[in-house]
């Protein structure tokens, strides 16, 4: 699915009124791989939130193949997963992954069996139990599956695993990256991870802290499956870092600006 935007402004209407976005414009083109990097409360959750359809932003223009995005969300295409986990309490392992399959009404963009989905996720032992008695872990796993199960063409991941050990999120990071490349949805990827952003995306968008803008649109030209240890790989690792240090500054710079003669530059 291609994601545009144009002129995307957020401000939230309280006192004093908090701006959580500044002119924000992007192109994705159908399946790519972007990741979102940026500082905490910058904006980044606002702008998957209206690229949901969840809330309208104040400004601008946001389209989902050429549809509002209330559109595509209402045909359900798009999964959406954060660090809160919603899986219905009542429901077990089984019939959570099940009632995603069961939401979607075009069975052809389904991509799996939920007995494949559970083994994919390694809780074929745990079909049966209810999410309270799962470990945090093991209910963000079931996130994944139910989003996979989902079979959505566009996937807004708001750092899905940013609660779990470095072993699980490995792991996760690896299965993610098969079904990307198997079913080629597009995807936006908030993540704190550099690594992690390397590891996954072809794109890395850099943002300032709030109001968020976009201070770079990196490419990451690396062939699948990536080598964290590889010489190309840390030195792209070493620009991202550098770049999300110039833009701190540049952002800091501008708001001095703003306060020295009152107006922006
Ligand atoms: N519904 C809301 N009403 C008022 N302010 C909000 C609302 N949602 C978010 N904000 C504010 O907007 C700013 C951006 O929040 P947002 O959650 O988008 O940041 P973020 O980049 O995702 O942060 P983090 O990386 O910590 O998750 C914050 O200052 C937050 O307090």
């Amino acid at each position: 699915m291609r994601v545009q935007i144009d002129g995307l402004n957020h401000t939230f209407q309280q006192r004093p009124p908090l701006r959580a976005l500044d002119d924000i414009a992007l192109d994705v083109e159908s399946g790519e791989f972007v990741a979102m990097i940026g500082p905490s409360g910058c904006g980044k959750s606002t702008l998957l939130r209206l690229v949901a359809g969840l809330a309208t932003p104040t400004q601008g223009m946001i389209s989902l193949d050429d549809q509002p995005p209330q559109q595509i969300a209402s045909e359900k295409r798009i999964a959406w997963m954060s660090q809160q986990v919603a899986l219905l309490p009542w429901r077990t392992v089984r019939t959570n992954i099940a009632l995603a399959q069961q939401i979607n009404p075009q069975p052809k963009r389904r991509s799996r069996t939920v007995d494949d989905l559970l083994d994919l996720v390694g809780l074929r032992e745990f079909e049966d139990a209810y999410p309270f008695t799962l470990s945090g872990g093991m209910q963000q796993r079931v996130a994944l599956a139910r989003t996979l199960a989902l079979g959505a063409d566009l996937w807004l991941m708001d750092e899905p695993f940013a609660a779990l050990d470095q072993l699980t999120r490995d792991q996760l990071v690896v299965e993610v990256l098969e079904y990307w490349r198997k079913l080629h949805p597009t995807v936006l990827w908030v993540t704190h991870q550099i690594q992690e952003a390397v590891l996954l995306a072809n794109r890395v968008l850099v943002m300032t802290p709030r109001p968020a803008h976009i201070y770079a649109d990196v490419p990451v030209d690396l062939p699948y499956p990536r080598d964290d240890t590889s010489r190309d790989f840390q030195a792209l690792v070493r620009q991202l870092r550098e770049t999300i240090a110039a833009g701190m500054q540049f952002h800091h710079d501008a708001q001095n600006h703003i306060q020295n003669d009152g107006q922006i530059r």
